[in-house]
């Protein structure tokens, strides 16, 4: 499907964008005020630009000036009231999670729920073959998976190293949370590092299940691979296996948004192979577009749904790419039940640097 014009339920972003303003991406806004004046929890005033490094503004940092000026990250001492747009705690979820999970769905909700996974599972395989080295593994992570990724991502987004949101000396800020697992990525200077250079925080490790659940979507997708690829090529080299020492945990409020770009700031070594970015999609529903050129008319669509993988690797690796916008309240019942996961879709990327 191609990704151009006023979709079903609403969502055309990347409209109307100025011209003269192209190095936020093709589905950014542009926060007015020149300063980065929200707290974290605003969401509304923000733009995406990851990938478009090279034109666009740097990211204001403490000691630049930034309205968080001498904040430290600290989810007991931070001052929510004033606290500038790269430091606040943010919490992925509401109102707490920890112990028993309290169901509040309806039994008829909870049967319709269990049909919607029996069916889901019946009609195996749904998975799509995309393109050379792409493949989208739907429905492939399990409820019980799901609600465990969602409780991880966000006690490890509380903590040090957890969720923040780059913003822009004009304002303008990328339309996502974003922490990193492993090694940490700088959109300023697309560099992968130790350490975040804006407080110092070591991102934390990948946790073991995370790794565990890329290893079953590489052997899922290289059978997938074998019965649908028309390429002649061995399915290890149309999608080649990694080991993921990153993962970026991205969480998009219902209006959040990234613009196309390229995966091109790993290793020569890694993009030369061609060494794929996995990734997991949870909550909402997104309107993901990919093509091979940055631009939204001619891109390609696929709704990627809670539960669904996507491989992107081999010849596809530097493919363009972006969601166009979260469609709301499409997450599953149970899963917000169980999670209290916030409207909006969290997202994690794996790659081996
Ligand atoms: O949210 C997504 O599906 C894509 C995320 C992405 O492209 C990225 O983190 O680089
Ligand atoms: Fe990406």
């Amino acid at each position: 499907m191609k990704a151009g014009g006023r979709t079903p339920d609403g969502c055309s972003r990347g409209r109307g964008i100025p011209r003269g303003r192209e190095w936020v991406g093709q589905f950014a806004d542009l926060a007015s005020s020149g300063k980065p004046s929200v707290c974290w929890d605003d969401r509304d005033s923000v733009s995406s630009s990851r990938g478009l490094r090279d034109k666009t503004p740097p990211i204001v940092r403490p000691e630049q000036g930034g309205v968080s000026s001498g904040k430290v990250r600290d989810k007991n001492t931070a001052e929510h009231s004033n606290c500038g747009p790269d430091i606040c705690p943010f919490d992925i979820c509401t109102g707490d999670i920890i112990g028993p999970v309290k169901l509040n769905l309806s039994l008829l909700q909870v049967n319709r729920e269990k049909r919607r996974e029996r069916e889901l599972s019946k009609n195996v395989p749904q998975h799509r073959y995309l393109g050379p080295g792409m493949v989208l593994l739907k429905n492939f992570i399990s409820h019980q998976d799901q609600v465990h990724i969602i409780k991880l991502c966000r006690e490890l987004g509380l903590g040090l190293g957890g969720f923040y949101r780059p913003g822009y000396r004009d304002g303008a800020k990328l339309h996502l949370q974003m922490m990193c697992l492993g090694k940490n990525w700088d959109p300023e200077s697309r560099l992968y590092g130790v350490k975040r250079p804006f407080d110092g925080a070591v991102p934390p490790k990948i946790p073991e299940e995370f790794k565990n659940l890329v290893e079953g979507a590489f052997q899922a997708s290289h059978d997938f691979v074998r019965q649908n690829s028309k390429s002649d090529k061995s399915v290890e080299d149309e999608l080649p296996w990694m080991l993921p020492d990153i993962c970026l945990v991205n969480f998009y409020s219902n209006d959040g948004r990234l613009g196309l770009h390229q995966d091109r700031d790993e290793s020569k070594d890694s993009l030369h192979k061609g060494l794929p970015v996995v990734s997991f999609s949870l909550g909402n529903s997104a309107e993901f577009l990919y093509g091979a050129e940055r631009d939204v008319d001619m891109a390609e669509k696929v709704v990627l749904e809670s539960g669904d993988v996507l491989l992107i690797g081999g010849k596809s690796r530097l493919i363009f790419h972006g969601v166009s916008c979260v469609r709301v309240d499409t997450a599953p019942k149970r899963l917000i039940e169980e999670t209290k996961l916030k409207p909006g879709r969290l997202n994690l990327t794996f790659r081996q640097y």
